[in-house]
């Protein structure tokens, strides 16, 4: 949108939000709240007060789905013209991206609903809706007056239709036809449905020019470039040569697509290194394939340089029974939380005493507790223990923790900070001892006071996990790595580039746990093929502000959580008392997380 657009609506929608309002003294007040919330959300894209549907100040038109609408929606808008039907497109986060024809008066009545551009329709926190619905139901939708869950949407019919891409099969929008309920035909749902299946001719027809221009090119580098490893991609096709098979691992591809895509900007080639997940560092050039507004791929050449040096194999080692494996990898990741990490896992070996591992839950204490270990002793055993079933039988637990130090081997002591109160000054004790330089205990973080302090503070040596949200960048090998535990597809199934931005934009609370989950529910959905938007579990699938859009879920997961209670947990009763059909109650409870496994865990007591 230009700027003069933008003011203009802005424009409009002032003069709008006032005229809504009854004249008089005491609505100026109102008037001018309203108004400046309004450039409020404008700014910094919170909900408008009084609205609750989530707005986006900024968004793009994905560049494929206008590609293909645009002529269209376009011609549609033509024959419409002025009539009191209004032509909407969403993208496949339900935001709407464009909005045409509908005549004057029910252009007003849509702004006033906040059905307009920037606004999120997505189900999960706008309720059923024709946009949202037709998304998540993967087929055209049809929401009339009351069957939408918000009051703002009541007066209006709306059709949706899901636009799929033909060859993917990933949902790219939604086309919805809006008219206020007094205007609803029975014409308008074909008019909607052959309006959507011309885009996804025009998908169809678009992806196979951009796969021609990216064949011709691959073909034509392949045979210049006889030695270098070759690779032709964009956000759905990759075509590589014989030696980039080989040096290209599943999550490389993903990387090396956004890696063209943020170096090239506006230039038509670039050269630099990159390294790829197998350690090996190289240099690529790449090259635009069509033209810059409708760019149909990448190519990337590669020469690998040399096989990266970590500081792990050039540190100091510790001496004596602490002398480290050679043979386990240093830990993966590509960002710089992680190199940070391989450094004090280096430095940590040098240690000779206990060691501390911090983190926040999930984000990986064990795992690197447990590659402490086989970087110190190889695949020797080694015993675990849980503080938090020291609450239960208190003597043994202490016993069998000094037993196994006793015998020479590691014990990675979890959740430390949990210990029961009553082993404090024990477990000062132990910790005293020579044998304790077998310990690698975990805790959610040093400080707090009292005993908790006081048993942390015998374990100068320690090393924190960063959470997942400070390393997104090393999602893709994450996912190659968790994907291989939850599927026997080979090849192991991959992130499509999409799908692995979405998940880089999350802020991932329960961390790597949390994506371990996710992905086990990806890999389940999608039988062994690529990963795109539609496996992800659908909370997953909005790259939006999270948080934001969390309290509305709350107050929506509360007042189903409420009629449920009130109810004894009878659905059909609980669904009546909402206003809402019992299938929609199930669809509710699956997007906002609630089954009986969901149910929150007692606090447990701890140092
Ligand atoms: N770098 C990694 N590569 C592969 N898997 C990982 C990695 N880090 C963590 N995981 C996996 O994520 C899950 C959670 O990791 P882990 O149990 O180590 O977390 P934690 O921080 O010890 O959790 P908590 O504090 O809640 O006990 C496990 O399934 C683990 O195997």
């Amino acid at each position: 949108m230009s700027r003069t657009e933008d003011s203009v609506r802005r424009a409009e929608r002032e003069r709008l939000l006032a005229t809504r309002l009854p004249a008089g003294p005491a609505s100026e007040v109102v008037r001018d709240e309203i108004v400046s919330s309004w450039r409020r959300c404008q700014v910094v894209g919170v909900v408008p007060e009084g609205a609750e549907v989530p707005y986006r100040p900024e968004f793009e038109r994905p560049q494929r789905l206008r590609r293909a609408a645009d002529p269209v929606i376009d011609q549609l808008a033509e024959q419409l013209d002025d009539g009191p039907i209004s032509i909407l497109v969403a993208d496949s986060d339900a935001q709407i991206v464009d909005r045409r024809a509908g005549g004057r008066d029910l252009s007003k009545a849509l702004d006033a609903a906040y059905v307009a551009p920037g606004f999120l329709y997505a189900e999960e926190f706008t309720g059923t809706n024709g946009i949202g619905s037709a998304l998540e139901e993967r087929r055209p939708f049809i929401v009339s007056g009351s069957e939408h869950f918000r009051e703002n949407l009541q007066e209006f019919t709306c059709i949706g239709s899901p636009l799929v891409h033909p060859i993917s099969g990933t949902v790219e929008g939604v086309l919805d036809v809006t008219c206020r309920i007094g205007n609803t035909h029975e014409a308008i749902k074909p008019l909607v449905l052959s309006a959507a299946r011309e885009i996804e001719a025009r998908m169809y027809a678009d992806a196979s020019r951009r796969e021609q221009m990216l064949l011709e090119q691959f073909l034509r580098a392949r045979r210049r470039a006889t030695t270098a490893a070759v690779l032709s991609l964009n956000e759905d096709v990759v075509m590589a040569n014989t030696a980039a098979s080989a040096l290209v691992d599943v999550s490389d591809q993903a990387m090396l697509w956004e890696w063209a895509c943020q170096m090239l900007g506006a230039q038509d080639e670039v050269v630099g290194e990159v390294r790829l997940a197998r350690d090996v560092l190289v240099q690529a050039r790449a090259s635009r394939v069509g033209e810059r507004g409708s760019m149909a791929g990448v190519l990337v050449e590669m020469r690998p340089r040399s096989r990266v040096t970590t500081r792990a194999t050039v540190l100091p080692r510790p001496s004596t029974s602490l002398s480290p494996s050679s043979d386990e990898p240093p830990l993966k990741g590509r960002s710089v939380a992680s190199a940070r990490l391989r450094e004090d896992v280096d430095t940590a070996l040098a240690a000779a005493g206990p060691l501390l591992v911090c983190g926040e839950p999930g984000a990986g204490k064990r795992f690197v507790a447990a590659h402490l270990h086989r970087r110190r002793h190889g695949d020797t055993p080694l015993t675990e223990l849980d503080a938090r079933a020291s609450h239960d039988t208190s003597d043994q637990w202490i016993e069998q923790l000094r037993d196994a130090l006793a015998a020479e081997q590691t014990v990675i002591l979890r959740r430390i900070d949990q210990l029961a109160p009553t082993l404090a000054d024990a477990m000062e004790r132990l910790l005293e001892e020579p044998a304790a330089r077998w310990l690698v205990a975990t805790s959610r973080a040093r400080g707090g006071d009292g005993a908790a302090a006081r048993v942390l503070d015998h374990l100068p040596f320690s090393l924190t996990v960063p959470p997942l949200r400070y390393r997104t960048e090393d999602i893709a090998d994450l996912a190659a790595d968790l994907l291989v535990r939850h599927t026997t597809h080979r090849p192991l199934p991959r992130l499509q580039p999409g799908t692995l931005r979405t998940l880089r934009s999350l802020d991932w609370p329960g961390n790597v746990r949390e994506l371990d989950g996710v992905l086990a529910t990806a890999a389940g959905r999608s039988l062994g093929c690529d990963i795109t938007h539609e496996h992800l579990p659908p909370e997953y699938r909005s790259t939006s502000n999270r948080t934001e859009h969390r309290s509305l879920q709350r107050a929506e997961r509360d007042i189903v959580l409420e009629a449920l209670a009130e109810t004894h947990g009878n659905k059909l009763a609980a669904a009546e008392r909402l206003g809402i059909a019992r299938s929609t109650l199930y669809r509710k409870m699956r997007i906002l997380g609630i089954d009986e496994n969901h149910l929150p865990m007692a606090p447990t007591t701890s140092l």
